[in-house]
């Protein structure tokens, strides 16, 4: 006995246990903001229920009048039974109506939710998901979770009472019939029991499968130019193929599972239609009940077994919610950012914005989760009307000090600070909530569908006509915009297309520009332009009545000598260059 025991606890293994109990806290506590939806489907579940069961009597006298076996007005009767199943059939459009409705504004509730706590989540943390990943999580794994709280508990007590009041009526009537109708349970508890272990698998097959084939098309259709450039057309289509070939063997080895359990089913079913309908001509030919109270029965003895098949589903469904709770909980319980000083930096940038804001990083180190140290000790600074350059070779950690300027990445030791005032002696630690005051164009195409104007707009939502002409002119731009047909109105596609790559550079410098941040990051942002271009759009930057700080990463030594200071990142320091330095860097270049 006791190793029988020990069996089944090793079988249930309490790890797992544990995690779905976690798992269905952290539903409960979207759930529970959704009680009066809960409250209001239950009612509509119960009502129908009931009124299908007042049919099953109403039905039953009509057959026992019709057959002589009571006596009632005929025609009343008649009347009712079609009223009640007019009622039946609107109750039950009225509650998909409502639980269509509920069920989209709760899935909305939910994704915002989840979405918002994603773009909150630690950035580090979470690029170590596949973007297809994170969207396949928040899509399908967000809606499960919202149909799963709307319907698991409410469906729960409905199928509860319609089994009840069935049984109810069915023991009132005819005990043995009772034990005819509930004959199948035993066999549909232990088939469900493979079912559920297969349904689990399945699920989280799926949701991996799910998230691997949308990040491959994701994949695949932002990089057509280097597939085609690359000649692997044909490797593509033969990838697709091979996924493709994949999640069918997953689907068909589910399928056929399915199959062999929905056969078992329906022979349960017949098995119990037939014993229920040989014991109710039995007790029809003995006298003991009427034609209506058999029909009666069978009507509910059908109720009986789906109520109790509807029960058991409920089963899996609790697994698959429990899966893709765990896959969401997995992303939102990561580190959140801290956005605490929000108040404390709109105040600061209020206070300094006339004068400029700088910033001053001392001693700083740090390394990536994946062990790569890319600072130790290392120091910079720069201040308002200064433009600052990070040079140093490719992978050194020019990028890296712009995600920790802009706290995307968290230092380990050392101050970071935005700093305003005399002698920069104002200062507020940075964090996410000082991000506000930078604008940052990263290397590559950041440029989104929609006209010129649009993408200005993004960021300065008011801003006119007339400023963003002169963000275009400040960043060269306006001398490509100004010969389009439709100047700024102009169409540009998703991630810059229909601009050449030095032209896209220059509109987000133009965007970055217009939104007139104290301090502006450019990460390789001039590197497809001509040297003359470059040197003008930067020169025009710190030329602008506005006190800005600019911090430039390049590879480039073209536009060095006109910063006003130059770091070169070395041994995981920053060191400052001496005139001479840089001008070796010219020459050599
Ligand atoms: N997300 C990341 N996770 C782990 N390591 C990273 C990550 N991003 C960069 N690194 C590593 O950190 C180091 C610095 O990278 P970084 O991108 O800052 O260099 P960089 O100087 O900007 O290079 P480039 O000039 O080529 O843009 C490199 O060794 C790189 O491999």
């Amino acid at each position: 006995m006791k190793d029988k025991l020990l069996l089944i606890w090793k079988h249930l293994k309490p790890e797992n246990l544990q995690k779905m109990w976690l798992q269905s806290k952290w539903i409960w506590q979207y759930g529970k903001r959704y009680w009066k939806s809960m409250v209001v489907y239950t009612l509509l579940g119960i009502a129908g229920s009931g009124v299908s069961l007042v049919s099953s009597f109403i039905s039953k006298d009509l057959i026992d009048i019709i057959t002589g076996h009571q006596t009632g007005k005929l025609l009343s009767t008649f009347a009712a039974m079609i009223g009640f199943s007019i009622a039946n059939i609107l109750f039950s459009q009225a509650s998909t109506y409502a639980s269509t409705f509920i069920n989209l504004k709760v899935d909305s509730e939910i994704k915002n939710d989840i979405f918002a706590k994603m773009l909150v989540t630690d950035w580090e943390s979470l690029t170590d998901y596949h973007t297809g990943d994170l969207v396949t999580r928040w899509s399908s794994d967000a809606s499960n979770i919202s149909s799963g709280i709307l319907n698991w508990i409410p469906n729960l007590v409905i199928y509860i009472f319609r089994f009840i009041s069935a049984l109810a009526v069915v023991l009132y009537y005819d005990p043995t019939f009772a034990l005819f109708a509930l004959i199948g349970i035993p066999f549909s508890a232990i088939l469900s029991k493979p079912l559920l272990r297969r349904m689990s698998n399945n699920n989280a097959k799926s949701a991996a499968m799910n998230a691997k084939m949308y990040g491959f098309n994701q994949e695949t259709f932002s990089n057509i130019q280097t597939i085609k450039a690359f000649d692997l057309i044909h490797f593509y289509i033969e990838r697709l193929k091979s996924l493709q070939k994949e999640y069918i063997q997953m689907r068909m080895d589910f399928q056929k599972m399915s199959m062999l359990t929905s056969i078992l089913m329906t022979l349960i079913g017949f098995i119990v239609s037939y014993s229920c309908y040989g014991w109710g001509i039995y007790r029809v030919w003995s006298n003991a009940i009427t034609y209506g109270t058999m029909t009666m029965f069978l009507s509910l003895s059908g109720t009986l077994t789906s109520s109790v098949n509807s029960l058991a589903g409920l089963v899996p469904s609790a697994v698959s919610l429990t899966i893709s709770a765990g896959r969401l909980m997995d992303i939102v319980e990561m580190p959140q950012e801290d956005y605490s000083h929000d108040d404390q930096v709109i105040a600061f940038e209020k206070d300094h914005r006339a004068e400029g804001i700088g910033i001053a990083m001392q001693d700083l180190s740090y390394s990536y989760n994946t062990g790569t140290e890319v600072f130790r000790n290392a120091s910079m600074e720069a201040y308002p009307h200064e433009i600052v350059a990070l040079v140093g070779p490719s992978g050194e950690g020019k990028t890296t000090m712009l995600r920790l300027i802009l706290s995307l990445l968290q230092s380990s030791g050392g101050s970071c600070h935005v700093c305003a005032g005399d002698n920069h002696r104002t200062q507020i630690e940075m964090s996410p909530s000082t991000r506000k005051l930078f604008s940052y164009v990263p290397q590559g195409n950041t440029m989104f569908s929609g006209t010129i104007a649009e993408n200005m707009r993004n960021v300065k939502p008011d801003a006119t006509d007339e400023e963003i002409i002169h963000a275009l002119q400040l960043a060269c731009a306006w001398d490509f915009v100004e010969k389009l047909p439709d100047g700024i109105q102009s169409m540009v596609k998703e991630r810059g297309g229909g601009f050449s790559e030095g032209q896209a550079q220059r509109l987000s410098i133009a965007r970055a520009l217009l939104r007139h941040s104290p301090i502006l990051l450019l990460d390789e942002a001039t590197s497809a332009l001509d040297v003359a271009t470059e040197r003008k759009v930067l020169k025009n930057i710190m030329q602008d009545t506005y006190p800005r700080t600019c911090i430039v990463t390049t590879h480039r030594p073209t536009v060095l000598n006109i910063c006003t200071r130059v770091y070169a990142i070395r041994e995981k320091k920053c060191e400052v260059l001496k005139d001479e330095e840089i001008e070796k860097l010219m020459g050599d270049f």
